[in-house]
């Protein structure tokens, strides 16, 4: 009960709910499962690879120091999404009994030569805290640049959000705000009352006030409510029926109608990390009712 490490993962179980549970892979510090009342609430494909071999497709991947693929500028050696996501972090242990907390720390010790080397050895301190509930996840990041000089980074946290029928669902409160349209490659504003899914959709919104509740309603039902702080972005992806053939750790294929991904994050533009500096953030993801916000 509470808290057991496992050799390549933690698992939290709440002290008074038994039913409400947590899965956190040491390898990318993945929460791999996440049960409220006993009802899984992530989505995790039966294909991932949970042995170190590649990112894990599903559950919260983490991503840092870079969002997507970038061109040129200090990330672009990079591999997509970053490092975080492909590195083994180191367990640091439980820092509260109820609600059951336990924090993960990655350090450039923790990530391969390889990749450290594509990102000029920049030396930084992220610890994962993940808390929780009986009725919600905590997951809180906190970034320090340990270095002589300041760099740039983004962070995500990429949610996997499990679902019935992607047909049913819609994502409320997101009228008014700007969106960078990944497929088409336009930015505009949203002019829709609510974001509905019926092809692959990629979308990044950005800079939303903290205050916006992100909510995922299934069949006029809010299935996952997401609460953001200092996360001014959110990525809303689903792969639709191409994208996930194209993917060989989709599985199954049909698995895009039982998910959608809500990334919080801040991958509009870079952060700025100056010496010593620390940055967090976090995501609170729980059950609420339909909370409709106007801009
Ligand atoms: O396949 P991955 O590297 O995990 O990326 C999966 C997806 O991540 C984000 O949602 C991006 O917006 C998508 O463009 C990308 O396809």
């Amino acid at each position: 009960m509470g808290v057991e490490e496992l050799e390549d993962q933690v698992i939290l179980t709440h002290p008074e709910d038994p039913t409400s549970q947590v899965k956190i892979l040491k390898f990318g510090a993945n929460v791999l499962s996440w049960t409220s009342a006993g009802k899984e609430q992530l989505w995790l494909s039966e294909g991932a690879k949970l042995d170190g071999s590649k990112a894990v497709r599903g559950g919260i991947p983490l991503v840092f120091p870079v969002f997507g693929k970038k061109d040129s500028g200090p990330t672009a050696n990079l591999p997509q999404h970053g490092f975080a996501r492909n590195s083994t972090w180191e367990f640091l242990g439980q820092t509260k009994e109820n609600p059951p907390t336990v924090q993960f720390g990655l350090g450039p010790e923790n990530v391969s030569e390889e990749l450290i080397s594509k990102w000029a050895g920049n030396d930084f301190t992220l610890i994962l805290t993940v808390e929780l509930t009986k009725e919600s996840l905590k997951t809180t990041i906190d970034i320090e640049n340990n270095d002589d000089h300041s760099w740039e980074f983004n962070w995500l946290f990429h949610t996997y959000l499990r679902i019935n029928d992607i047909e049913d669902v819609l994502v409320s409160n997101l009228p008014g705000e700007i969106c960078y349209d990944q497929l088409l490659g336009q930015t505009y504003e949203e002019k829709l009352p609510v974001v509905q899914f019926n092809e692959e959709v990629d979308r990044i919104y950005q800079n939303i006030k903290d205050d916006k509740l992100i909510q995922v309603v299934e069949l006029g039902k809010p299935q996952h409510t997401l609460k953001r702080e200092n996360l001014p972005d959110v990525v809303v992806w689903n792969p639709w029926i191409k994208k996930s053939e194209g993917m060989g750790d989709f599985q199954p294929k049909s698995g895009y109608q039982k998910m959608v991904c809500i990334e919080p994050g801040h991958v509009h533009d870079f952060q700025v990390l100056e010496p010593g500096e620390k940055w967090t953030a976090s995501q609170l993801l729980y059950k609420d009712e339909l909370k409709y916000q106007a801009v």
